[in-house]
């Protein structure tokens, strides 16, 4: 019988070039922030899982590392319990990693998934077999992504123009559109919301339908409209949007929105934990659910997010922030295993620079807007550790140590505020 123990964790901090993309809280800053997971075992098998690089983030990591010695790599259930104990007392706020938003999401699911993740990566490597072999087996061999559309401006403040140039109109919007698809061959579209008035967005979704006037199209304002402003916005883009992600703010506000419009709502920000589950159905807030790896505490419990979504007749999609290979691995293995993913998975892949990663390159990229599931076992990607190397080097000089989109975006405009909703 195959048994083996967790004998050392190392956690990275890691820092990659970002875009000035613009969101409802702000904008990215210059770099984003990774932690790189290893996870190494007595019979010297290493696991490998990626999440939040944010500094109190960072330090529950490393308190659930030192809690997590002894684990057996097998015993997924006893990571989780030691992960809960370890933070039972943790009163420690912020970090969470996402866009300025404070989410219900929980602190021990957001902690437990790197270490699930590399576990499982440990399994694979201990059987020979695939992550998506553990979660059930592959239910297909390619995954789709959806092309992540963002406004953006030109470059950084004080930096030179970026590959990508400006998009901050209709027409940036469907240029920023098919260079993506150019490059990538995405076959859905979502374009990042909640930035410009609400008119001009839907202009965009109007042109980006009138460009690619077959592909699946999403808007994610990330909760910056106020119900009457998203019941207009859905109604001007009746049949034009496969959903509307996250018009309004909180469930019931959802819910209210979801009564008028006629496509589904989606979210990833009113349904981020199992205790919002229940209230999302009952007020039938929500028609699909984003389900994220980094928040729903690992690969098998967004697998139970899975049944859940299809218990209650609900859709499943997935969200992404800015990440590395590892976590595209993981996410893969997921989505390949997941029967009722319905929708193209999003991922902020192409706003990252091609040479900047912690994998060796060549076991993960995409083709035709989609990932092939990585083949070797566990994941399938293997560390770079000369390149983790200078990610973390690049992580001690930029002197960024948590992710602050609205204070960054202050630092240009002193008078910007973050409010939801804004319109
Ligand atoms: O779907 C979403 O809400 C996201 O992708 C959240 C991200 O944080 C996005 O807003 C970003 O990268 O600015
Ligand atoms: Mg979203």
């Amino acid at each position: 019988m195959v048994q083996d123990r967790v004998t050392r964790i190392t956690t990275t901090p890691v820092a990659f070039h970002d875009l000035p993309l613009l969101n409802t809280v702000g904008v990215h800053e210059p770099y984003a922030l990774r932690a790189i997971v290893e996870v190494e075992t007595a019979d010297g098998l290493t696991g490998l899982g990626e999440t939040y690089g944010d500094e109190a983030h960072l330090a529950r990591l490393r308190a659930a590392a030192d809690a997590l010695i002894g684990t057996e790599i097998f015993d997924l259930n006893d990571a989780a319990a030691r992960v809960t104990q370890v933070l039972a007392a943790d009163t420690t706020t912020g970090g969470h990693g996402m866009s300025g938003m404070v989410t219900g999401s929980s602190t021990a699911d957001r902690v437990l998934s790197p270490f699930e993740v590399a576990l499982l990566d440990i399994q694979g490597k201990a059987v020979g077999r695939p992550v998506s072999d553990l979660l059930g087996g592959r239910l297909r061999d390619r995954v789709a992504y959806s092309g992540y559309l963002f406004y953006k401006w030109a470059g950084h403040p004080g930096a030179p123009a970026d590959e990508w140039g400006a998009a901050l109109d209709p027409e940036g919007i469907v240029a920023q559109a098919r260079t993506m698809i150019d490059r990538y061959g995405f076959g859905a579209l979502k374009l990042k919301g909640g930035v410009l008035p609400p008119e001009e967005e839907i202009a965009a979704i109007l042109a980006l339908r009138a460009e690619f006037p077959d592909l699946p199209l999403r808007l994610d304002p990330n909760a910056a409209w106020t119900v009457e402003t998203s019941v207009m916005v859905g109604k001007a883009l009746a049949g034009v949007l496969e959903y509307l992600e996250d018009p309004t703010p909180g469930i019931e506000g959802m819910a209210e929105v979801a009564r008028q419009v006629p496509m589904p709502l989606a979210t990833n920000m009113c349904v981020v934990a199992f205790d919002d589950v229940p209230p999302a159905v009952r007020a039938d807030a929500v028609g699909v659910v984003l389900s994220d790896h980094h928040f729903w505490g690992g690969l098998r419990r967004s697998q139970l997010l899975g049944g859940l979504c299809r218990t209650f007749g609900l859709g499943l999609s997935m969200h992404s922030n800015s990440h590395l290979g590892i976590s595209l691995a993981a996410m893969t293995h997921l989505a390949a295993a997941t029967p009722n993913l319905d929708y193209a998975c999003d991922t902020h892949w192409p706003w990252k620079r091609a040479d900047e990663d912690v994998i060796k390159p060549g076991a993960i990229g995409f083709a035709d807007g989609a990932v092939a599931v990585p083949d070797g076992p566990g994941l399938g990607v293997e560390l770079d550790r000369e390149a983790l190397g200078r990610l973390h080097e690049q992580y001690l000089s930029c002197g960024l140590r948590n992710r602050d989109d609205t204070g960054y975006m202050r630092t240009i405009d002193p008078s910007y505020r973050a409010v939801s909703p804004r319109w």
